[in-house]
């Protein structure tokens, strides 16, 4: 199966990137406006929490097209969407969680934003085969760092949550012990770029992860990452445990 993704503008493929239909026309903004989206497809399962990786009024076409393009790969089996929570708890299966993690009034750093369009905008999508994470960020006008563009902590954490959910998806309960940027060209505000994440090797309880964030044309490269996770000693999480109780 193709895993590269056409550029818009000039239709050709870009080498690192996602594509589901290497040679299906792309879709015109002007002459074909982006379709509404029935209830089902906007609202989370009753009974759930609210499910944040859905599509809402704010994500611009560009943020669209690439969601659409990424649900019809996970028609095809090997990319998953992950949901997302604004409680961290709700994304950790309940035969991981340790004894004291208790559901709180606390957020997921990256949902902490209620209103939409504002902070992270965000979808990510497993492809488990590959040990890869690809997460379609679309930052808003609360993430501004220079004028006009995202902070570079707002780069970092989408990065790290991203790399961190690979991480996760291939080592379980995971921290991260370091996270290297280096941070080539700045991401426009309300832009939407493709946080694209790897293992590339476990070394025992350490996983070494890179990541590359790129507009979606490919022509861009905004930044590159590498980072080591640590799989949590159960062990030694007891005691943690202990000392916070
Ligand atoms: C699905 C949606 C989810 C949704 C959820 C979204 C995901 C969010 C992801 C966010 C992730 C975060 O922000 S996490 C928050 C930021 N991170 C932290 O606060 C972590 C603070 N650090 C720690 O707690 C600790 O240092 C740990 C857990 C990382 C490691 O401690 P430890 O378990 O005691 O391990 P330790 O024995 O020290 O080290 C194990 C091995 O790793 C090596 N090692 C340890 N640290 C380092 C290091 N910085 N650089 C190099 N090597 C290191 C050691 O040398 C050793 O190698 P050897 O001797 O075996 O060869």
């Amino acid at each position: 199966m193709c895993t590269r993704l056409r550029a818009p503008i000039t239709n050709t493929c870009v080498h690192t990137c996602v594509c589901p239909h290497a040679n299906a026309p792309l879709r015109d903004a002007a002459a074909h406006p982006v379709p509404p989206r029935s209830p089902q497809a906007l609202c989370s399962q009753p009974g759930r929490p609210k499910d944040y990786a859905l599509p809402n009024a704010s994500w611009s076409r560009d943020m669209l097209d690439l969601y659409d393009r990424f649900l019809a790969m996970t028609k095809e089996g090997l990319w998953k969407r992950i949901p997302s929570y604004n409680n961290v708890l709700d994304h950790i299966p309940e035969s991981m969680k340790l004894a004291h993690e208790k559901k709180k009034d606390t957020r997921l750093f990256l949902r902490s934003i209620e209103a939409e369009g504002v902070g992270f905008e965000y979808v990510m999508f497993l492809n488990s085969s590959e040990k890869r994470v690809v997460c379609l960020f679309q930052p808003g006008s609360y993430l501004e760092g220079h004028p006009g563009f995202a902070h570079g902590g707002s780069i970092a954490t989408i990065i790290d949550s991203t790399i961190g959910s690979c991480a996760i998806f291939v080592a379980g309960r995971v921290m991260t012990a370091n996270l290297s940027i280096n941070y080539m060209s700045p991401v426009p505000l309300g832009s939407v770029v493709l946080v694209d994440s790897k293992v590339d090797k476990v070394e025992g309880r350490k996983v070494f992860l890179s990541c590359k964030v790129q507009s979606v044309d490919g022509g861009t490269l905004h930044a590159e990452a590498t980072a080591l996770f640590i799989q949590l000693d159960a062990t030694k999480s007891q005691k943690q445990q202990a000392s916070c109780q």
